[in-house]
């Protein structure tokens, strides 16, 4: 089966331009693969580089070697090297990410903001809407927060609005970091099941699961990232 997405020999470094350049590597050498319908949870100790290797994955941080290869309209797109036109089409498309904490946009209604991705691929206005109250009702959020923007939200209500963004359009990749931080057991066992709603259609998952229990209901392996010293 084809790889969702792969990477080849991926290394990131941090300069710190402020430090007098100082040079810290942090990724290098990553062969990491998922397949559709496949979870994979990152591994490591904390400050190993799993979150940067997300956000690299999500080309938030430029790669410093290697590819990223993702499966993007029936062919093979290098993220690491793609146009900004490109990241965006495939993130609008193909690639899904729900970070730890959202990005709130001003003024904009919660359901407004759970919507917008789907109105993006092209679903009708209304039907995107009626999704998106939906997944929010399935997150357990009141329906009286609907029509609210979250900036005022609990951290738990802010995160579970970021996951109904995030899995509204089913993405066929999707990267959660840490999906589950702000969330009480009744919602960690919501978000585990649209985890595996989301494999069963085909999806591939890449995650950070710090909660062991999460980790062992959604992940099929685990993937090792090293502390390294010799990254690109
Ligand atoms: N923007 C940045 N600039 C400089 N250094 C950074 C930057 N982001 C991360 N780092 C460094 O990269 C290393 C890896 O950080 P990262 O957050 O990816 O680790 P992690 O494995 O996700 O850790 P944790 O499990 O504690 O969240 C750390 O030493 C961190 O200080």
């Amino acid at each position: 089966m084809t790889p969702a997405l792969r990477t080849e020999g991926l290394g990131k470094a941090f300069t710190l331009h402020l430090q007098g350049g100082v040079r810290i590597p942090v990724l290098g050498g990553v062969d990491l693969t998922v397949h559709p319908g496949e979870c994979v949870a990152l591994w490591g100790p904390s400050g190993a580089g799993k979150s940067t290797l997300m956000r690299c994955l999500y080309g938030n941080y430029g790669a410093g070697s290697g590819r990223i290869i993702l499966r993007h309209r029936g062919d093979e797109l290098d993220l690491a090297t793609a146009t900004p036109q490109q990241v965006i089409t495939a993130r609008r498309e193909t690639l899904g990410y729900v970070s730890q904490f959202l990005r709130v946009i001003p003024r904009v209604a919660t359901r407004d903001i759970v919507a917008e991705p789907l109105v993006a691929r092209g679903m009708p206005r209304q039907e995107a809407a009626a999704r998106a109250t939906t997944l929010l009702h399935r997150l357990n959020l009141p329906e009286r927060l609907h029509s609210l923007p979250p900036a005022t939200f609990s951290g738990g209500e802010q995160q579970r609005v970021n996951l109904a963004r995030g899995f509204a359009p089913g993405y066929p990749v999707l990267l959660l970091d840490e999906p589950t931080a702000s969330l009480d057991a009744a919602n960690r066992a919501v978000v585990i099941g649209l985890i595996r709603e989301a494999k069963a259609q085909g999806s591939a998952i890449i995650g950070i699961f710090h909660d062991a229990e999460v980790r062992e209901a959604v992940a099929d392996r685990l993937y090792d990232v090293l502390p390294h010293q010799d990254a690109a």
